[in-house]
């Protein structure tokens, strides 16, 4: 799916709008989809108090309180009563509910705390429209919102947030529990420093032009279920191992062989036809116990002291490696002669970063650093927005794909596009979770997706592999080994 700036999507509004629908119907539609939304998640003895902003945000506000009272709930609707200079459409729907007479209309300066359980607050206060910083009457409204303990329902995006960059400074966002937004995601929803106030997103459908979507020109995309539905490409009967290439999993050193053993299993249940760890031998008996599927290639004693070409391989490189001296000679030694795509991780990156070796990763080969890892490759910036500019730049100066490990996790290519990952949990905030997505990594590019795929691909089946152990044994418990049994589950899923 598609993300596009706030002013895209306003021409996307003004496109739909021409192309038929009046705009006070596409209101209609908009908080129709919102408020059937809140009947199906909340009972209909809650009350719910709508803070109503004067742009069109303010008229979903407006439009939802209506909806919600003719159901039968309890409603109250805050304003700015010294600001009653609504749009158009906000306006109408404002009359509307004073018509009605049933729903209790405030000034934000009469809310009082509460203490009544069972309140819902719905926020629409500002939408994609917001283009300063809150302040005034506007703030401390949602100072005061964001100090009490009831659930928040944002609508469009939460109040104070920008739809594509960061709030200013000290600016005041609703901490929403609940987001419901319109046709798309919006890119601040995918950034730690901004994705915090969003709580449960869900996009709602309202029918927004698709020709003018599908026309707009962006960098940035959703990994959603189509996307994997269209690149997934299921197993062919006629097929032997040698059909599904070959993975070599180099890593692992004395205290570390579960890294690279973790990496080769996760090669091995996303269909790796063929699968190597080239390990030190301390680790031989311990990797070919624990999965004898694995073929095992010694390379060195206690760290890995060379690095073997063999043809027709794909290499993953990084897991539990270590830093030794020798095993920076080896990985150089590899690289100098290498000018296959590799998966390069973990201790692979370090040793690239520490040693300035850049320009010696392959081209099209992926590397999947983490934050800290990102930032000793390319230095320090100031926010994830900049990091994710700072990763195209590098991405098009290296040829590489860059998979910026977070909790939502992007894809940067060298053409410029950024996927984000909507699959994923914080139980996978454990060592080992990376590992798992080298060999997934691994694995879908020896059975040759084209590498953009198989990135798409792999962090989507990492996340959602998380998700199903979370689900199980939740997201505490989780091991990232349960993570990788999982795996099969999500094959099963994608063809269900
Ligand atoms: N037909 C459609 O288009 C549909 C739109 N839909 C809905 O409309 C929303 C977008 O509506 P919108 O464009 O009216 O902007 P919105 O976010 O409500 O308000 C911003 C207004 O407030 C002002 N303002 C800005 N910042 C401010 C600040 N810090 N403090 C104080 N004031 C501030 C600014 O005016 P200004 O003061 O700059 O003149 C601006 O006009 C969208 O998110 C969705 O919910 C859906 O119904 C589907 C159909
Ligand atoms: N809070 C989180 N939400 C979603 N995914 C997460 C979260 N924390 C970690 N992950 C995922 O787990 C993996 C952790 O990788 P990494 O930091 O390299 O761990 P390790 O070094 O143990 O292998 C990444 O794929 C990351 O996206
Ligand atoms: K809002």
């Amino acid at each position: 799916m598609k993300i596009l700036t706030a002013s895209q999507i306003k021409s996307c509004d003004i496109t739909t709008i021409e192309q038929g629908i009046s705009s006070i119907n596409l209101m209609e539609k908009a908080s129709g989809c919102c408020g059937r939304w809140i009947e199906e998640h909340f009972n209909v003895t809650d009350k719910f108090l709508i803070f109503c902003g004067t742009g069109n945000n303010g008229g979903d506000g407006f439009a939802i309180a209506r909806m919600l009272y003719e159901k039968g709930f309890d409603v109250e609707v805050y304003i700015d009563q010294e600001n009653l200079n609504f749009s158009n459409d906000a306006e109408i729907n404002f009359r509307k509910i004073k018509q009605i007479g049933g729903i209790g209309i405030h000034d934000f300066n009469d809310f009082l705390n509460i203490n009544r359980e069972k309140t819902v607050i719905i926020d629409a206060l500002f939408g994609y429209g917001l283009n300063r910083k809150l302040s005034g009457k506007n703030k401390t409204v949602v100072e005061k919102l964001n100090s009490i303990k009831v659930v928040k329902v944002s609508v469009d995006i939460p109040s104070g947030l920008y739809a594509d960059k960061l709030p200013d400074g000290d600016s005041v966002v609703i901490k929403a529990d609940f987001t419901l937004t319109f046709q798309l995601y919006k890119r601040s929803f995918f950034h730690p420093e901004t994705g915090k106030f969003c709580g449960k997103i869900t996009v709602l459908d309202i029918d927004l032009d698709k020709e003018f979507i599908e026309n707009a020109e962006t960098d940035y995309f959703v990994i959603d279920e189509d996307l994997i539905k269209n690149n997934y490409r299921p197993r062919e009967d006629f097929s032997h191992k040698g059909t599904f290439g070959k993975s070599i999993l180099v890593g692992g050193s004395y205290g570390k062989i579960g890294a690279v053993l973790m990496t080769a299993l996760s090669a091995l249940r996303t269909g790796s036809g063929l699968t190597f760890t080239m390990a030190p031998d301390c680790g031989c008996q311990i990797i070919q116990s624990q999965i004898p599927e694995a073929m095992f290639i010694g390379c060195g004693d206690k760290y890995v002291e060379r690095i073997e070409i063999q043809e027709k391989a794909v290499y993953g490189i990084g897991p539990g490696l270590g830093k030794d001296k020798k095993t920076q000679n080896a990985l150089f030694g590899f690289l100098k002669y290498y000018d296959e795509p590799v998966v390069l991780d973990a201790d692979a990156l370090n040793i690239l970063a520490q040693k300035n070796w850049l320009d010696l990763i392959p081209k099209n080969s992926v590397i999947t650093p983490h934050p800290l890892e990102f930032e000793r490759l390319f230095g320090k910036t100031n926010d994830s927005f900049e990091r994710i500019e700072l990763a195209k730049t590098k991405a098009r100066e290296l040829d590489i794909f860059i998979v910026l490990k977070d909790h939502h996790t992007a894809v940067i290519t060298p053409d410029q596009k950024v996927f984000y990952n909507i699959t994923g949990n914080s139980g996978m905030a454990k060592g080992g979770s990376g590992d798992a997505l080298t060999g997934i990594l691994t694995s879908l590019i020896s059975q040759k997706y084209d590498i953009e795929n198989a990135c798409i691909f792999a962090v989507w089946l990492h996340g959602k592999a998380g998700d199903f152990a979370a689900e199980k044994f939740s997201k505490e418990a989780m091991l990232p080994t349960d993570l990788i049994h999982e795996i099969g589950e999500v094959f099963k899923y994608l063809v269900s």
